[in-house]
């Protein structure tokens, strides 16, 4: 295996991240609610932000959105501060867990009337307002009052709302609740594509599975500070999977001759015929499979029993308040 080489003088610098922030603290009152958060978040990335209710994800997101000023700590959002320059906020899309304003206008109105916030010529607002309507498959509902909509189409068209200024970082806050399955996965895509574009994409949610679908990083929040940064699609972290079987006794034979270490799995409905193995990586997975099939064993399955967002999560001191 090589070893990376430092950078020479002649190598170009890494690009700046989408995010940084530094020492983030925001009080309300006696409540601390953003208490020393530090972040880094990849250009062109994909992050989770996660957290316990009341950790300070939402409160976190406005002010990188430039909409809550902190009281202490620093923060660039696509290499300015949004809280200070009206450029930075313009590079910024922003998606609030709730859809609220403007519900007497209609779908396309909304689109149209923030691409004018935006100072986007009236044509090109209008334009801009019919493609995300397709891109979140609204456009039938285009005329219709946005607070006729259902709660999932308020969540897509607040995504189209966020995107219509093509943004260089995106915020979403909770963006998935309410959507179909479908829906999520048409966001999962729309996401990645993003990100692949080059956006910056920092997500929040409590529902780690959907989250470990999509996202590259993420980034945990407790009571207020960040307790970890993980680079999720990167470097080697054990994961404990199900192993089932048609022949227990048989797979225990083959484990121990093979010196592989089983843990019985008290979760299973028939435990007899299930085990749990833990395995650094998807290449170890795919050596244990090959090596007990060969061996005769009649493997059912082999899968990781929690995904890597969950993982991480439940092995970190988090606590709710
Ligand atoms: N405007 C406010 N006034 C007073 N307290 C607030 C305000 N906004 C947030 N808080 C408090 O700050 C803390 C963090 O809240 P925040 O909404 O940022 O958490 P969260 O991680 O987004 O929670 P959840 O997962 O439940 O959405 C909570 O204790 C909350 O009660």
């Amino acid at each position: 295996m090589s070893t990376p080489q430092p950078a020479g003088p002649g190598a170009p610098p890494d690009p700046p991240p989408g995010i940084l922030a530094r020492d983030l603290h925001r009080s309300f009152g006696t409540v601390r609610a953003v208490a020393g958060v530090d972040l880094t978040v990849r250009r062109g990335s994909v992050t989770a932000l996660v957290g316990p209710n009341g950790s300070g994800k939402t409160t976190l997101l406005l002010i990188l959105a430039g909409l809550l000023a902190p009281d202490h700590g620093s923060v660039l959002v696509a290499g300015a501060d949004p809280g200070s320059s009206a450029t930075a906020r313009s590079r910024v899309g922003w998606m609030p867990d709730a859809f609220g304003t403007w519900d007497s206008l209609t779908a396309v109105e909304v689109l149209t009337t923030m691409a004018g916030a935006y100072r986007l010529p009236a044509g090109q607002g209008r334009a801009r307002a019919w493609e995300l309507l397709r891109t979140v498959h609204l456009d039938d509902l285009a005329a219709a009052p946005a607070h006729t909509l259902s709660r999932g189409q308020k969540q897509r068209l607040g995504m189209a709302r966020a995107l219509i200024n093509s943004p260089e970082v995106l915020l979403l806050d909770e963006p998935a609740s309410g959507l179909d399955p479908r829906s999520r996965i048409e966001m999962r895509s729309l996401l990645r594509g993003l990100a692949a574009a080059g956006t910056t994409v920092l997500i929040s949610s409590h529902v780690l599975a959907e989250l470990d679908e999509m996202v590259d990083d993420a980034v945990f929040l407790s009571r207020g500070r960040t307790v970890s940064s993980e680079q999720l699609r990167v470097g080697v972290t054990e994961r404990r999977w199900r192993l089932r079987t048609l022949d227990g006794p048989a797979l225990q034979r083959w484990a121990s001759a093979a010196r592989v270490t089983l843990h019985p799995d008290t979760d299973a409905p028939d435990g007899a015929g299930s085990v749990l193995v833990d395995l650094t990586d998807d290449a170890a997975a795919a050596a244990l499979l090959a090596a007990a099939v060969g061996a005769g064993v009649p493997v059912v399955s082999l899968a990781p029993v929690s995904g890597r967002l969950e993982q991480a999560y439940l092995s970190l001191d988090t606590e709710r308040r």
